[in-house]
């Protein structure tokens, strides 16, 4: 029990002219109240109220100092969430079970005159389990009901750091890499090809062996427990390995198994006898290179003779011509390899492949390195098959990349529907910073939550609130950018497996990671936009909301055609101001809910 609820009720009692017994704080800490989070489980839909037993403490213990109001004969109850005055709604004891009806997560709401008694601690009272009794008179009727509100000492945040911006594509793409260890299958979405002649058949496979992959690499997929190839390799695998080799650009989510159908493809065009580069594999950073590298040597684990180079920062300078069947580089140091030290002889090379297309060859990415390295072998070998895989693009990126890449096939598979239509979004408003805070911890103590984010400006916010609610008892974990990406795929995978509940972030994960289980999406802070020099951006003097990245963050949730519900925090009339812009932006509707009245969200949840 910390010092400011004492202070808080220190405050709130002299202003009702109680007196406060001096060792009131000691009294408080010995009651040894423990704030867990045990909250039950959701089943079927995203929120729940929070219930539990009689007799046991319920998370956490806002506005309650371990008493409860009782009229009529004494009843120890435990330490209910409606305690010492505050107000219960509904609130009412059913069958042995506190169920906390409409007791909002609104910064005051109005106490129910019939529970709402001054509070009128009785410290010598037995004590029950979590809590103690108090001996409480009804208050007559008319008499004014008196509040008692928990009072965080520092209930706003620290202001001092910046705001995170949204991951680069090349971070976006390692961190799934490091998720999706496991394949993901697209039985639902569709394929769509896109080929120079429509009436050429289009093949798709059922099985590798169909492939007459080389039998080393069977082996390997064997060993790797690959059954069946994927959407995306049973569309792309039988294009690649026909004869003579097609070009392909594709593009399928992350993590559907787009790597492993270009490995195999180089697997199965080198030949071993030759100890030249036959194959060109180029990846955006230094990391995704090696990740590519790794997959190479598993699935060419038995193809003694294999040998692959890497082409990135660090590799030692020479001239030496390269033996190695495979390289894998990043764009600056393959070139360098092409052309400077040319220990790469373009004319011998048979494929070339650019991983994390989208990247590669967008304006703000590689572009212009990646059109020499394509155009420098293209000219010495007209022959190489060029494959390009992405799990986004953006339409210009396509165009530039059908333009470059000759009679290409482009595979995209169906776009995932627009998710918006399944996310119901409201708003909640607050008078200040305060008063903010105090209601989403009210939110997430009245409600059950299975899995949600919450969004800030700042990692020092996300700090903050995370700190603050896990003191509340409440199973929540930090995601922000100066976490290595391996440690921030950690903290997902975590999340992802229910290990904590509540994801408090920035916008690094704005963007480009999908968690599935994700029902509720909070902006605690809304998404502003900021200059070049990272200052918030102000026109007319006033804050500019970020509608993109708005967008990007309520689609977190509502994911695979999944409902979710996002949740806005407005905490001043500028925020107020930057909603109505967001809402006319998209033509969408948020609706205000009643910050007193958990039953608005259900309602918002059902509509
Ligand atoms: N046919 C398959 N059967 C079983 N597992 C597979 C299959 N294909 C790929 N995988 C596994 O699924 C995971 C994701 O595959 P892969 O890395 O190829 O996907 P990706 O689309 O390239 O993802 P990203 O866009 O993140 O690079 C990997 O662990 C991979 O080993």
């Amino acid at each position: 029990m910390s010092g400011d609820w004492v202070a808080s009720y220190d405050a709130q009692a002299k202003n009702e002219g109680l007196s406060i017994p001096e060792n009131l704080p000691q009294k408080l800490d010995s009651l040894n109240i423990s704030e867990g989070s045990n909250m039950p489980s959701l089943s079927g839909n995203i929120l729940g109220r929070t219930t539990k037993p009689s007799g046991s403490f319920v998370n956490p213990p806002q506005h309650s100092f371990g008493a409860t109001t009782t009229t009529g004969p004494r009843t120890n109850i435990g330490a209910a969430p409606f305690a010492a005055g505050f107000p219960p709604g509904n609130s009412q004891l059913r069958g042995g079970h506190v169920a906390t009806r409409g007791r909002g997560f609104g910064f005051a709401p109005q106490p129910n005159p019939a529970f709402a008694q001054p509070f009128q601690p009785n410290f010598n009272a037995p004590r029950g389990r979590g809590g103690f009794q108090a001996n409480v008179s009804p208050r007559p009727p008319h008499t004014p009901p008196t509040m008692y509100k928990y009072v965080e000492k520092n209930s706003t945040p620290p202001k001092n750091d910046s705001h995170e911006k949204a991951m680069a594509p090349a971070e976006i793409a390692l961190l799934n890499k490091f998720l999706h260890r496991e394949v993901k299958m697209m039985s639902e979405s569709e394929v769509d090809v896109q080929r120079q002649d429509p009436t050429s058949p289009l093949y798709s496979v059922n099985s590798f062996r169909d492939l007459r992959l080389k039998d080393e690499v069977v082996k390997a997929l064997d060993m790797l427990g690959f059954e069946f190839p994927t959407r995306i390799q049973e569309t792309a695998l039988p294009l690649l390995l026909m004869e003579p080799p097609h070009n392909l650009i594709a593009q399928a989510q992350s993590g559907t198994g787009k790597t492993a159908a270009f490995v195999l493809t180089m697997l199965c065009r080198i030949d071993l006898s030759l100890k030249h580069p036959q194959c060109i594999c180029l990846a955006p950073t230094l990391e995704l290179a090696k990740q590519l590298g790794e997959v190479v040597s598993k699935m060419g684990q038995y193809m003694t003779d294999l040998n692959i180079h890497y082409a990135i920062k660090g590799s030692p300078r020479s001239t030496e011509k390269l033996t190695e069947q495979i390289v894998i580089g990043t764009p600056g140091k393959t070139l360098e390899y092409l052309q400077k030290t040319q220990r790469i002889d373009p004319s011998k090379i048979r494929c070339l492949v650019l991983d994390e297309a989208d990247v590669m060859i967008s304006q703000q990415g590689h572009s212009d390195i990646s059109t020499v390295i394509y155009t420098i072998i293209e000219e010495a070998s007209p022959s190489v098959q060029s494959m390009l895989f992405s799990a986004t693009y953006d339409s210009p990126v396509v165009d530039f990349a059908t333009k470059l890449v000759k009679n290409a096939i482009v595979v995209m598979l169906k776009k995932e529907e627009q998710a918006l239509p399944n996310i119901k979004q409201c708003y909640v408003e607050c008078n200040d910073k305060a008063a903010k805070y105090e209601a989403i911890v009210n939110l997430y103590s009245g409600l059950t939550i299975a899995s949600s984010v919450i969004f800030c400006h700042t990692k020092a916010s996300a700090m903050w609130l995370a700190n603050n609610m896990k003191q509340r008892g409440h199973e929540v974990d930090v995601l922000h950018g100066e976490m290595e990406v391996q440690d921030r795929a950690n903290t997902i995978i975590r999340f992802k497996a229910g290990e904590f509940r509540v994801l408090i972030t920035t916008n690094v994960f704005a963007r480009g990671i999908d968690v599935a289980q994700v029902s509720v999406v909070i902006n605690y802070d809304l998404p502003i936009k900021y200059d070049a020099e990272g200052n918030e951006l102000r026109i007319d003097g006033q804050l500019q909301p970020d509608c993109e990245t708005y967008l990007h963050r309520i689609g977190r949730t509502g994911r695979f055609g999944k409902a979710g519900i996002a949740i806005n925090f407005i905490d001043s009339p500028e925020a107020l101001r930057m909603i109505e812009i967001i809402k006319q932006h998209f033509s969408m509707q948020i609706k205000k809910i009643d910050p007193g009245n958990l039953d608005d969200l259900e309602d918002i949840e059902r509509s």
